[in-house]
């Protein structure tokens, strides 16, 4: 029998009025497992992460990490229970140094006393490429950086599951090669990824496996490159008619 997965969604249900995010939708992300995620604007991709964060509640289905229930549990208590979660927009403390923004969360995001949370925090920062800039106050990093500290304040929380939304938008492609390059590290260490991305070569270069979301469905689902190759996606995702 195959492990039980680390992150299974079930029966699914969510829309705002007639806007369908999810339809019956079935998700299942296995233990240190790289899943990506695609799907054209507005098709409820980000929602999806607040669903299984607890930003937003369901209105039908089950989430479970592991063998326990999520569903209804709060966001701090899903973070402490090992999902981790970048935003599309990063927010870091701006008047407070790198260093600092990462330790925040681990003291407060994983209960680790400062002594340990500081060990912590040089480890993060050596794997996330910041570790030259720990003492640079937030506010004043390049978008690559924030970026970079978006995952950092992530991993700070101890993840078994780190979702990334969006995180290469905005970045030239030197940049989101040096990310691939972290991401890529990231993966290494075990923790499981799901990437929600437009930068579709990113993901080809990152992931074990690609769904694609549309009206509230998973319309397509497998082998990243095989999915970028069928003709629905095509069709759907990047407005290519069949000839
Ligand atoms: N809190 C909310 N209340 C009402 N409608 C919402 C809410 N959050 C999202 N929506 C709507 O749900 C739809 C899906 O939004 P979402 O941001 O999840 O899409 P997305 O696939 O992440 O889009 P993008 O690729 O542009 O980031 C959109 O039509 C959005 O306007």
């Amino acid at each position: 029998m195959p492990p039980a997965p680390l992150l299974s969604m079930t029966g699914i249900n969510k829309s705002f009025g007639a806007v369908v995010i999810a339809e019956d939708l079935d998700l299942q992300v296995a233990d240190g497992e790289g899943l990506g995620i695609i799907g054209p604007n507005g098709a409820g991709k980000s929602t999806l992460f607040n669903l299984i964060t607890g930003d937003q509640p369901v209105n039908k289905g089950k989430i479970l990490l592991g063998d326990v229930d999520i569903t209804r549990t709060r966001p701090h208590a899903r973070c402490c229970a090992g999902i981790g979660r970048s935003y599309q927009i990063p927010n870091p403390f701006g008047q407070m140094s790198v260093f600092e923004n990462v330790l925040t969360a681990s003291v407060f995001g994983d209960a680790q006393s400062e002594k340990a949370g500081a060990a912590k925090t040089v480890k993060i920062l050596e794997l996330t490429g910041l570790i030259g800039q720990a003492n640079t106050t937030a506010g004043k990093l390049t978008l690559l950086q924030r970026k970079r500290l978006e995952m950092a304040r992530s991993l700070a929380t101890s993840p078994r599951i780190l979702l990334l939304d969006e995180i290469a938008g905005g970045l030239t492609e030197g940049e989101v090669q040096a990310l691939i390059g972290t991401i890529k590290d990231i993966r290494r260490t075990g923790i499981a990824l799901v990437w929600i991305e437009h930068i579709v070569h990113a993901l080809l270069a990152t992931v074990d496996r690609l769904i694609v979301l549309n009206g509230g469905r998973i319309i397509a689902e497998g082998d990243p490159h095989e999915v970028m190759r069928s003709a629905e996606v095509q069709r759907i995702y990047m407005g290519v008619e069949p000839t």
